[in-house]
């Protein structure tokens, strides 16, 4: 068997950098730097977690590696190659079907005139070239691949569906294609709490058994030890720690690393601890500490890294 640690890398990122040109129509222009040099790794059949609370570049991210933008600067790499140099309409979409996105909501990406079965045969047709018997057949598998009952949900439009299976639905077209790599921007949060871990559950099976990646981006650092196999921590667009879960919950070096462990995980409000106004003055020092320019990485521990500020 192969050791995962051998599997080939099937993303990385280098140099990742975006800078956002705003020209308001009052008040100056002036430049957001959401990502700064990112240098990142996801293996085959393995999961990379991003955490950072709100505006700190996750989501712009997860936004490049589906190509949503033009870099400003450094490469996305897919299996070795830049993505920016996918010309042909078929490198195109041979990639974006590589690389599915599941977005924070679950209606975001499912069409309402549609129902469950369209929403699946449409890639199996697509992609797997499906149809008749063999098409039901494939769409049943699928459904039943991520744990829904397709007598009670085929026929059925995404809104007569719960956010949870909603989510399912994502996932299943994320099957249905063949994806490789899947980009989860915060998948559970708007989801009741008690079906979180049931999605989280489905996508690591998804993993484990399928050796599908995943980026996922999460402000909450619980569940991406839940999923992931290592994490990196953004901060005002750069990673400021890295490595295996364990080793950062344990051993977290950075002082943004060790705020985001003590705050109270909730995506709708900045950081925020149980001893309130301490909390927020001790946020505000980290944060302004990490604004600055950063040490180059050290590794504490085999695979764990960290950018200390200056
Ligand atoms: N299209 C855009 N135009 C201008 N600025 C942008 C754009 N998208 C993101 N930004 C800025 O880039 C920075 C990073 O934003 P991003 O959405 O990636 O953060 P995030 O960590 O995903 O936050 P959230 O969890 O709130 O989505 C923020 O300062 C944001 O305002």
């Amino acid at each position: 068997m192969t050791d995962i640690q051998d599997a080939p890398d099937l993303l990385q990122l280098d140099g990742v950098t975006k800078i956002f040109h705003l020209r308001p129509m009052f008040g100056r222009a002036r430049e957001v730097a959401a990502l700064r040099d990112v240098n990142l790794t996801i293996k085959a059949g393995r999961a990379l977690a991003i955490v950072g609370e709100s505006g700190s570049g996750k989501s712009t991210l997860g936004r490049a590696v589906i190509r949503l933008f033009q870099l400003s600067g450094g490469a996305v790499r897919f299996k070795g190659r830049d993505i920016a140099t996918f010309h042909t309409r078929q490198e195109k979409l041979a990639y974006l079907r590589s690389v599915q996105m599941v977005f924070q909501d679950p209606f975001a990406a499912l069409n309402p005139a549609h129902t469950i079965r369209h929403h699946l045969q449409r890639p199996l047709q697509l992609h797997r070239g499906l149809s008749g018997e063999a098409l039901d057949k494939a769409v049943r598998q699928v459904l039943a691949d991520v744990e829904m009952d397709a007598e009670i949900c085929i026929d059925k439009y995404p809104h007569e569906l719960s956010g949870g299976q909603r989510q399912r639905i994502n996932l299943a077209r994320a099957i249905a294609v063949g994806a490789e790599l899947v980009v989860a921007d915060e998948p559970t949060s708007m989801l009741d709490v008690s079906i979180r871990r049931s999605v989280l559950d489905l996508m690591r099976r998804m993993k484990n058994e399928r050796a599908i990646s995943f980026l996922y981006i999460t402000h909450d650092i619980a569940t991406a030890q839940y999923l992931a196999d290592d994490v990196a921590i953004m901060f005002g667009g750069r990673v400021v720690e890295w490595g295996p879960p364990l080793a950062i919950i344990e051993n977290p070096q950075h002082p943004y690393t060790r705020l985001l462990l003590d705050a109270v995980p909730d995506p709708s409000i900045r950081l925020c601890g149980q001893d309130g106004k301490a909390f927020a003055a001790r946020a505000d020092a980290v944060r302004e500490a990490t604004r600055g320019e950063l040490l180059d990485a050290v590794e504490v521990s085999p695979g764990h890294f960290v950018r200390q500020n200056i």
